[in-house]
């Protein structure tokens, strides 16, 4: 089989973090203790510090078997910090997040979700050798047939410093030359096997030619030097599943733009793991653990519960971090009158886990992460309306509804027309226009709605 890999560019990649699009990693130093403050996370110091721990024996490959759990009460950070991990893990190693409830929703056998969810927190990064032609554009010479019929030929120039050769083209390239809009000056390079053109900037030496002031202009670079042809080593990263689809005949690759991929036959992933394997022995490949994060793990149940435990043990298995917020409870799909268990998980999983206690924020922490999100959203804010802010994540007890407030009153201020940053008046009116969980779960009793609460 030859193991088609997708390109990076072509997939659409859906991830739920918009909210979390502050956080660059756990933000501890070289002691792995964990700063008041800093790449985006704030507080939680002994559980940044245990997370920082095992991202450390992750790196030495000696995670396999164990999972983390966080446990702790809603809002206290457990997907950031689980993020947080997958960004000290590398920059381009995947995230996966998953509340524990869809594996029974989507259309597939929940075993077969989890399966995907793990396939898609593992990274391949496929280096690749190609060979480009890079240098200045001197001239372009494009012939057109005499007859007036027939494909168009041509001639391309190019050089560096060092030496300057001339090109054939055929009206494949051409076509492309003109939809690139090369022009004599460009510094460009193109993919000797594909023929991909890739503009990198405009000669120094022609800096003259675009003068007008005030247009965004060409980046311009020197004429590259040495050698016209180069060798150039790129790296895709790509993660196990994106591969299993583009290689599954039942889905291609249209079935990652859908997110409708169906099941996937253990074959297929099978023959994957093998290539892969080989292409990691070849040096072609390398595999990187991501991050598969689970929220909510207590309504997973007892036949989840046992693919975890297989799968953790396999030699292709990401990171798993799961998280609760339950003490005792019955593990779910459990024979009748099975016992009780920690966290509503089976002992035999219990035991693999490590367990993180999150702490809820002190107010100061809630100040600073709203800050945080103030400046992630690009929104200024008066330190009075900071103030509100924080007194409404401490009231509400919900960080996240303190949070979404942010661009609604930045909204709001923009409707009074005001020219400074958001001021307390816009909180108010944010906080009056939308409501919290409590406030409308009392209202609802008050006017007689039902309710399970
Ligand atoms: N310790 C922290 N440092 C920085 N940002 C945080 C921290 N804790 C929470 N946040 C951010 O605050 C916002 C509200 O978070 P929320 O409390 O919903 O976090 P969460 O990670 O989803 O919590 P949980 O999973 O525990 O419910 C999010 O943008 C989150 O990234």
């Amino acid at each position: 089989m030859a193991t088609k890999i997708p390109e990076s560019s072509d997939i659409l990649r859906v991830e739920r973090i918009g909210v979390h699009s502050h956080i660059r990693g756990l933000g501890l130093n070289e002691k792995l203790e964990a700063r008041e403050e800093a790449q985006g996370m704030v507080g939680q110091k002994s559980a940044r510090r245990a997370a920082g721990i095992f991202v450390k024996m992750v790196q030495a490959g000696r995670h396999a078997g164990r999972a983390v759990l966080l446990a702790g009460p809603p809002g206290t950070g457990k997907t950031a910090l689980a993020l947080a991990m997958a960004q000290t893990l590398g920059p381009d190693v995947p995230f996966t997040s998953l509340v524990a409830s869809e594996v029974f929703s989507l259309e597939m056998s929940k075993t077969e979700a989890l399966m995907q969810a793990f396939r898609k927190s593992i990274g391949v990064r496929i280096r690749e050798e190609v060979e480009l032609i890079r240098g200045e554009v001197v001239e372009i010479q494009i012939d057109r047939p005499a007859s007036g019929v027939g494909p168009k030929v041509g001639k391309i120039t190019m050089k560096t410093t060092d030496m300057e050769t001339i090109y054939d083209l055929g009206s494949k390239m051409i076509d492309s030359l003109a939809r690139e809009k090369i022009s004599a000056g460009d510094i460009i390079s193109i993919d000797k096997s594909t023929g991909k053109i890739t503009k990198l900037g405009r000669s120094y030496a022609r800096a003259r030619d675009f003068s007008v002031s005030g247009t965004a202009g060409p980046k311009y670079m020197a004429c590259p030097d040495g050698e016209l042809q180069t060798r150039e080593t790129v790296v895709h990263s790509v993660n196990l599943h994106e591969i299993d689809v583009i290689n599954s005949r039942t889905q291609g690759f249209l079935a990652l733009f859908s997110g409708d991929t169906g099941e996937i036959k253990p074959e297929v992933r099978e023959q994957i793991n093998q290539r892969v394997g080989d292409w990691r022995d070849e040096g072609k490949a390398e595999v990187v653990p991501g991050v598969l994060f689970i929220d909510e793990v207590h309504m997973l149940d007892v036949e989840c519960f046992s693919f975890l435990n297989r799968a953790l043990e396999s030699e292709l298995a990401p990171v798993v971090v799961m998280a609760t917020n339950r003490g005792v409870t019955h593990v779910r799909g459990a024979e009748e009158g099975a016992v009780l268990s920690a966290h509503g998980i089976p002992p035999d999983l219990l035991e693999r886990l490590v367990i993180i206690l999150m702490q809820p924020h002190s107010e100061a922490e809630l100040r600073a992460v709203l800050a945080l999100r103030a400046d992630e959203e690009e929104v200024d804010m008066t330190p009075a309306a900071l103030d509100a802010l924080t007194r409404i994540a401490a009231d509400t007890g919900s960080l996240r509804y303190a949070a979404q407030l942010i661009s609604t009153a930045s909204f709001a201020a923009r409707r009074r027309a005001a020219v400074g940053p958001v001021d307390v008046q816009d909180v108010e009116r944010a906080y009056a226009l939308f409501s919290d969980r409590s406030r409308s779960v009392s209202y609802l009793q008050q006017t007689g709605g039902a309710g399970f609460l």
